[in-house]
C-alpha cells in the first residue's frame, strides 16, 4: 500500500479535519452491578446511550483482558507476514472469509487490511439477493498456518465476546422496555463475524480513510481498539465527527441497524469512520452479530402503535445482508443497498 491509487482518495466533503480539539466524548458504562447499582440503573444508563449515541463503552465486560491482549498481538503478527504469506488465505466471491485487503466502503477503497473469520464454522447465508432464490450457502473460515496459535486466540476470543453479546442484547431488550429475551429468539442460526482490522501508517491521511463513512448492518457491534485513535462518530445531535477515545481495558458497543429496525427508530446505527495516520498503525476487532438469514425483520410489534406506526417495512435480514456485501468485492457505481430503502414515507 505503499504510493496512493487514486481509488483511495475521499471526496472533498468526506475527508477528515486532522485538528484534535477535546470534546464530551460517548458514555462509559461499568456493567458491573453491586449493592449500590441495580440492574434498573445500568439498564437506564444503556438505554439513554443508545438513544443519545448509539454508541458507548464498557468496562468489566467479562471478557477476559488478557485475552484482549493476546487476540491484538496475534493479529500484529499475522499482519507483519509477507503479502504473499496473507494472500494464501484470501477471501475471494465464493469463500468470503479470509485475508483481503482492497476492501471499499462507499465505492472508495478502504486504507487497511482485514482478517475475516466466523465463530460458527459453517455458518449459512442466502446464496443471492434475488427474492425467489431460495439457496443457501455456506461459509467456512480459512485459517492461516501462522502465528501457530492464531486459530486457537480467535476462537477463544470469539466465544468469550458472544457471551457479552447475549448480555448486552437481553440489557438493550430490557431498555426497550422488553422482557429480556425478546430478541434471542432471531440469534438460532445467527452469524457471529469477527474481524481483525489492521490499518498500515498512511502516506495521506488528509485525503483518504481507514473505513470510509457507514452504518454497521449487524444487530449490535463490540470492537476492541488499541492506544492509536482514529474511530470517529458522527453526533447524532449536530452531525459532528466525534473521536471515541481509547479507553484502558474497555470495549466499544453500537448499535446496528437491525436494532434500529426493531426499536423502530428509538435506537438509531450511527454513522462512523475511521481516520489514519502517518505514523502510527493502528488494530482493531470488531465483532459483528447478525440475526439468521431467515429472520424477518420488522419494528417490533410491542414498540409500534397507533401514535408510533411502523416506520419500516418488513425485510428478509438474509437477502439485505448478502446484498449489503456485495460492493466489498468491487466497485460498483450506485450505493449499495441501506435499510432506508425499505423505509416507510410518513
Ligand atoms: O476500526 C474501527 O475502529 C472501526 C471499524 C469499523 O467500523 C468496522 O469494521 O465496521
Ligand atoms: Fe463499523
Amino acid at each position: 500500500m505503499g504510493e496512493v491509487d487514486s481509488a483511495f482518495i475521499q471526496a472533498t466533503g468526506h475527508r477528515p479535519k486532522l485538528d484534535t480539539t477535546e470534546v464530551e466524548g460517548i458514555p462509559l458504562i461499568d456493567l458491573s452491578i453491586s449493592d449500590t447499582r441495580d440492574i434498573k440503573e445500568l439498564v437506564s444508563e444503556i438505554g439513554n446511550a443508545c438513544q443519545r449515541w448509539g454508541f458507548f463503552q464498557v468496562i468489566n465486560h467479562g471478557v477476559p483482558l488478557e485475552l484482549c491482549a493476546r487476540i491484538k498481538k496475534a493479529a500484529k503478527t499475522f499482519f507483519d507476514q509477507t503479502m504473499e504469506e496473507k494472500r494464501k488465505v484470501k477471501r475471494d466471491e465464493v469463500n468470503a472469509m479470509g485475508y483481503h485487503d482492497s476492501e471499499h466502503t462507499k465505492n472508495v477503497r478502504d486504507w487497511k487490511e482485514v482478517f475475516d473469520f466466523l465463530l460458527k464454522d459453517p455458518s449459512f447465508v442466502a446464496a443471492s439477493p434475488e427474492p425467489e432464490d431460495k439457496e443457501i450457502r455456506t461459509l467456512t473460515n480459512q485459517w492461516p498456518e501462522n502465528p501457530p496459535e492464531f486459530r486457537n486466540v480467535c476462537q477463544e476470543y470469539a466465544r468469550e465476546v458472544e457471551k457479552l453479546g447475549y448480555k448486552l442484547l437481553e440489557l438493550i431488550s430490557l431498555s426497550l422496555g422488553l422482557p429480556a429475551n425478546q430478541l434471542t429468539g432471531c440469534f438460532k442460526d445467527h452469524i457471529t463475524m469477527l474481524r481483525l482490522n489492521y490499518y498500515p501508517p498512511c502516506t495521506c491521511p488528509d485525503l483518504a480513510l481507514g473505513v470510509g463513512r457507514h452504518k454497521d448492518a449487524s444487530a449490535i457491534t463490540i470492537l476492541a481498539q488499541d492506544d492509536v485513535g482514529g474511530l470517529q462518530v458522527k453526533r447524532k445531535s449536530d452531525g459532528d465527527w466525534i473521536p471515541v477515545k481509547p479507553i484502558p481495558n474497555a470495549l466499544i458497543i453500537n448499535v446496528g441497524d437491525t436494532v434500529q429496525v426493531w426499536s423502530n427508530e428509538f435506537y438509531e446505527s450511527v454513522e462512523h469512520r475511521v481516520v489514519v495516520n502517518s505514523e502510527r498503525e493502528r488494530f482493531s476487532v470488531p465483532v459483528f452479530f447478525f440475526p439468521s438469514h431467515y429472520v424477518m425483520v420488522k419494528p417490533l410489534e410491542e414498540l409500534v402503535n397507533e401514535q408510533n406506526p411502523a416506520k419500516y417495512k418488513e425485510y428478509n435480514f438474509g437477502k439485505f445482508f448478502v446484498a449489503r456485501n456485495r460492493s466489498d468485492y468491487k466497485k460498483l457505481e450506485v450505493e449499495n443497498i441501506q435499510i432506508h430503502n425499505f423505509k416507510i414515507s410518513d
